[in-house]
């Protein structure tokens, strides 16, 4: 719907939008580029915020695939913009929700801007940045730019930050929203107090082809909005004329008869999770083996958060198999979580296929637990998936689901801050020295219980402290809290890693952190399970997943001292990816630094892992599991039915107590992650937390208190490893 202060431009021609002048940013951009609505409207661009000078927050809506994250950024750094910037110096952020998008749309406009990435135009993200102190545009996550505001909360490294993707509501873009609106307001005050030099007023723009306007404009006081018209290409809906059970298996049917019945043209497919996708590719290729010749032209690629950076760049760039050059050529398969769902252009991309559904956090505060879920998505999701397809060329997408279905969905996504565990993001808040975390000027305020829990999660792990002034929750860092708060993990694990400096394991703690934020360093290839398993066999423990992950690490690190060939021999003899132990190794280079930097004692204990296990216990006291006596599983803290995760070495054990790392939850409430703990050990360090929980559900129990579940638990949660295939023969 219009709103006050929209401006719809009229159409443009593409000739009329390259007339350089001197009030149009110069165009020395490519035709492909020049076709692009945005660089069409290049010069509206330029008068909407020449008109708006004075308005801190503007914002641009348009269709997706227009050129919002790719062009405006470039534009901006345009000489005509001298004067809105208040001098030549550009530096403008723009965040992205996700890694991949960052790294390729980087990758993308450097190319464009004629630059080596890292350079003009870098990005950053978490444990890798490509940027230099002249970079112009950085684009980085949005976590990443929360970070930064820890040390520098009114960013005055920039002119201006770019909030993308903005309807998508994001943790730390909320967080952004509140923090920019913040540091607008303060660095508009220094700039009129003549300190020019010292702080240039911070301009911030917000982007999105399905963003709830209104709500974005309430919320900054009648921004002004340019609306810039035009699509790419046409993309054609086609839903599911009744419901189905099983959508990975009606994927499947569908990337099959795509690839027998369509046009040439990759495929893009959107699931909900890393083992569904691992699943569906290796059901894919079986399938795909037993195709005549003709056909047998179709690759799978997996993609999904967990993968390294190399391996997502692999899956979102055009391979030179799938390149279409007119002839039979090989058609590229990628099946995705919603990492891809938003930013990014994969080349080749025609068909997109989307099961409608992403997995979601679901936190209660009642029970402190934050669980992953399958959910359907919101109708703008749905939206951002079809833009996938239409980037290059026409586009068709396949809904699995009906259109009456679609209809019934929420317009937006409900906001990750109202279904999340708050500890991490408010430790960093709080960092950046807000106070009065409960007063913070939220978007979308979490209820106030929720945001309570998380400083509560946080006193328990000895971060801060908290006390009522005047009425009002004012909190303060402790001297580990300040500590937790430069690991860029969890605080559980900055605590844990905190926790070893006592038993003498810090060495250890940094490898298994770093190993946990990276991906599985095991293969389980379909072919050769067995020998796999086998391989795997000589790092296994009784002690635990993390043990594990500290013997496979110690393997890999006795290897290093021999040459690079004999490390490639012995990963592939062990069925190890050596890849993600390069990760981790960087990651642990990082955590290791930040260790070095605050003078963190750095110890190993060698073989003692009791010393590894109890510092693991003493961080991840909240997330422990006992047995029963009938050999099911409990929480210890609010006393909820959990099961040991088949994954897990300690899965045939059954250890009589646990810390965990994950929950998750598809038919049952699965914990992953194990470590064998002792319950004493818990106890001593958690002793207060486990009677002030049980405490707590009692009066719960009683009614004393009001209900509080963060997110009602709507919609359907089934998960599709659970569900029995049913047939769908032809869905397109
Ligand atoms: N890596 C790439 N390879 C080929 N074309 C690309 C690539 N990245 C972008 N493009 C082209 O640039 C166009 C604009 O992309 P851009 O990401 O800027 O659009 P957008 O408006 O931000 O879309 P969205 O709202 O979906 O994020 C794409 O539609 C595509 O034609």
């Amino acid at each position: 719907m219009m709103s006050p202060g929209m401006v719809f431009p009229a159409k443009r021609t593409t000739a009329q939008a390259n007339t350089p002048d001197a009030e149009t940013p110069a165009n020395n951009r490519t035709t492909a580029q020049q076709l692009l609505p945005v660089q069409q409207y290049a010069s509206e661009v330029a008068e909407f915020l020449r008109t708006h000078k004075s308005a801190s927050v503007v914002i641009i809506v348009s269709d997706t695939g227009s050129g919002k994250t790719t062009q405006i950024p470039q534009i901006l750094t345009d000489k005509i913009f001298d004067d809105y910037f208040g001098g030549p110096k550009r530096k403008i952020a723009v965040t992205q929700p996700r890694r991949v998008a960052a790294v390729s749309v980087a990758t993308r406009v450097a190319q464009e801007f004629g630059c080596k990435l890292g350079e003009e135009v870098g990005y950053s993200v978490r444990f890798d940045d490509m940027s230099n102190p002249q970079t112009k545009i950085k684009y980085m996550t949005d976590g990443m730019l929360v970070r930064e505001a820890q040390t520098a909360w009114m960013l005055e490294e920039y002119n201006m930050i770019i909030l993308d993707e903005v309807h998508e509501r994001s943790l730390h873009t909320d967080v952004l929203l509140a923090l920019t609106k913040k540091a607008s307001v303060r660095r508009r005050k220094f700039f009129d107090r003549q300190d020019k030099e010292a702080c240039a007023p911070l301009k911030i723009l917000l982007m999105s082809a399905t963003m709830d306007i209104e709500r974005m404009r309430t919320f900054w006081k009648d921004a002004p909005v340019l609306y810039i018209p035009g699509k790419t290409f046409p993309v054609t809906i086609k839903y599911m004329p009744a419901p189905v059970d099983d959508y990975t298996h009606t994927a499947m049917v569908a990337v099959f008869q795509i690839h027998r019945e369509e046009d040439p043209g990759d495929i893009l497919v959107f699931l909900t999770g890393q083992e569904e996708i691992e699943e569906m590719v290796r059901r894919c290729r079986q399938v795909a083996k037993s195709l005549p010749p003709q056909q047998a032209n179709i690759q799978f690629v997996p993609l999904y958060a967990g993968l390294t950076n190399e391996a997502q760049m692999r899956a979102v760039s055009q391979t030179a198999a799938s390149a279409h050059n007119g002839h039979a050529t090989m058609r590229k398969v990628i099946i995705s979580t919603n990492v891809a769902e938003t930013s990014i252009t994969i080349p080749g991309v025609k068909y997109v296929i989307d099961s409608g559904r992403a997995k979601h956090k679901v936190f209660t505060s009642a029970t402190g637990m934050e669980v992953l879920k399958v959910e359907k998505i919101s109708q703008a999701q749905a939206w951002q998936r079809t833009g996938r397809a239409g980037r290059e060329q026409a586009g068709v997408c396949y809904r699995l689901y009906t259109e009456a279905d679609f209809n019934c969905w929420p317009q937006h996504p409900i906001p990750e801050i109202l279904r999340c565990n708050l500890s991490t993001v408010l430790l960093q808040v709080v960092e950046m020295g807000i106070e009065k975390p409960l007063a913070f000027p939220f978007f979308d305020r979490p209820e106030e219980e929720n945001l309570q829990a998380a400083v509560d999660q946080l006193e328990w792990l000895g971060a801060l402290t908290q006390k009522v002034e005047s009425g009002d929750l004012v909190v303060e860092t402790t001297a580990d809290g300040k500590l937790m708060a430069q690991f860029p993990v969890d605080p559980k694990y900055a605590r844990c890693i905190l926790r070893a400096r006592a038993h003498r394991c810090t060495e250890e703690l940094l490898t298994i952190v770093a190993m946990l934020s990276s991906d599985s360093p095991f293969i389980n290839p379909a072919a050769s399970r067995t020998a796999a398993a086998a391989a795997h066999e000589k790092f296994s423990s009784n002690e635990g997943d993390h043990v594990v992950l500290l013997n496979v690490w110690r393997a890999f690190r006795d290897q290093k001292k021999g040459n690079v060939k004999a490390s490639r021999a012995w990963a592939s003899q062990n069925y190890i990816n050596l890849r993600n132990l390069e990760r981790a190794e960087k990651v642990r280079n990082q955590l290791r630094e930040v260790c070095v930097r605050k003078k963190i004692d750095l110890s190993s204990c060698g073989g003692n892992t009791t010393a590894v296990r109890r510092s693991l216990s003493e961080g991840l006291f909240m997330s422990a599991a006992e047995r029963l006596p009938d050999g099911s599983y409990i929480t210890v803290d609010t006393r909820q039915t959990v099961f040991l995760h088949p994954a897990s070495c300690l899965f045939k054990t059954k250890p009589a107590c646990v810390v965990y790392g994950t929950l998750i939850r598809t038919a049952k409430l699965y914990v992953r992650e194990l470590c064998l703990v002792e319950a004493d050990w818990i106890d001593a360090v958690g002793k207060e937390y486990f009677l002030a929980m049980r405490q707590r559900m009692a009066e719960k129990l009683a009614g004393k208190t009001t209900s509080a579940a963060v997110v009602a638990e709507k919609g359907e949660t089934s998960d599709a490893m659970e569900v029995d295939g049913k047939n769908a023969d032809s869905v397109i």
